[in-house]
């Protein structure tokens, strides 16, 4: 089972630039989280920071009860072990194939023997798709491919925790569905705790138990998925819907004299940019039929019955209707995959 990652009240600078402050949260075990908020709000600086690339001036970071921030360089190096990473470029070397890419990791921190290393990658070669693209170069492939290689190398390791920077950028709507397809039945499959960073609204929609949001230096919102997409924060209202009105600016957020004044040309008749308003919570993406039921998904139902009562009531609600649909489809995936396959 994956490992638990908690934050407490961590703090980032870089000089006199402050990036956020006082983030709290919990990515339960083996559970799928995603970390939302505009170009420039600090995502990537957190994803850096949890695997202790960064040091936060304050707060704790637990890893699996370790924390981050206070440990020995031994102790952070045994911990960077439970992780593996997908960096948005996919970060592979231009001067080597997929295999040795993939390959990489076990032949830098394990001693296995090369059959078992060719073992191992061709089976994540297979899992993420790329069984006889093993001998290409990445710059020979597309940036799908390279993405599903940089996945197929942060797996090799077996992680406990998998941190996902950007899965969409740079990929059509089409092979992003597929990717996210991917991490969940990845995540049924091996249990990891993940982490995903995006602004892709429709990925945030559909794929994590679990939704936080930067803006402003702060943590605006982190838990179950429900509650942050029935929430009416307007910073919320305007990231989901993609709308220019609204506190997030292109540059740098807005004043309220700016927000009224863009408010009265709404008012006025002008396009606020956005699609047609999204409403209500999309079904979550589940694992493919034939696929393990994914235990993070088990328990985070037990979690979130826990802390029902505690939510905002348009979440609980909400939650209520997916747990009464969760019922109803569990039937159809305890059908086994060669029975599913004919519908
Ligand atoms: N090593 C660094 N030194 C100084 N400043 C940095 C460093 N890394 C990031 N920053 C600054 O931190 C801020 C947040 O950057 P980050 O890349 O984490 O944002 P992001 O939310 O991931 O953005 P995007 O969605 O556009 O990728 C930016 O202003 C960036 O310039």
């Amino acid at each position: 089972m994956g490992v638990e990652v908690r934050t407490e009240g961590v703090t980032k600078s870089f000089g006199s630039q402050r990036i956020w402050q006082d983030v709290s949260l919990t990515l339960p075990s083996g559970e799928v989280s995603a970390l939302l908020g505009p170009s420039g709000t600090g995502k990537s600086v957190f994803l850096k920071s949890l695997i202790g690339l960064l040091r936060p001036e304050r707060g704790s970071i637990y890893i699996d009860g370790v924390d981050i921030t206070t440990c020995s360089n031994k102790q952070l190096y045994d911990i960077r072990k439970l992780f593996g990473v997908l960096f948005q470029d996919g970060a592979l070397f231009g001067s080597m194939t997929l295999f040795d890419n993939v390959a990489f990791p076990l032949r830098e921190h394990t001693k296995k023997s090369e059959s078992e290393i060719r073992q191992i990658v061709m089976e994540k070669l297979e899992l993420t798709g790329l069984i006889g693209a093993e001998g290409k170069l990445p710059g020979e492939i597309s940036g799908g491919m390279r993405k599903r290689a940089g996945l197929a190398r942060a797996l090799v390791l077996d992680p406990q925790i998998i941190l996902v920077d950007e899965p969409d950028s740079g990929l059509d709507p089409v092979r992003t569905s597929y990717l996210s397809q991917l991490l969940i039945d990845i995540n049924a499959q091996i249990d990891a705790t993940i982490l995903i960073v995006t602004h892709n609204i429709n990925l945030a929609r559909t794929v994590p138990d679990n939704i936080g949001m930067l803006f402003r230096r702060q943590l605006v919102m982190f838990g179950p998925r429900e509650v942050l997409l029935t929430s009416d924060e307007p910073v919320v209202k305007q990231f989901l819907n993609g709308r220019i009105i609204g506190p997030i600016g292109m540059s740098e957020e807005k004043d309220e004299t700016q927000m009224a004044r863009e408010q009265a040309m709404v008012d006025a008749g002008h396009h606020h940019g956005g699609a047609e308003e999204v409403e209500g919570i999309a079904p979550q993406m589940r694992a493919t039929p034939g696929m393990p039921v994914r235990q993070g998904m088990l328990r985070r139902r037990q979690r979130v019955q826990e802390i029902l009562h505690t939510l905002p009531p348009n979440a609980q609600t909400a939650i209520r209707n997916s747990f009464e649909d969760g019922e109803r489809t569990e039937v159809i995936d305890q059908y086994p995959a060669t029975a599913q396959s004919r519908y």
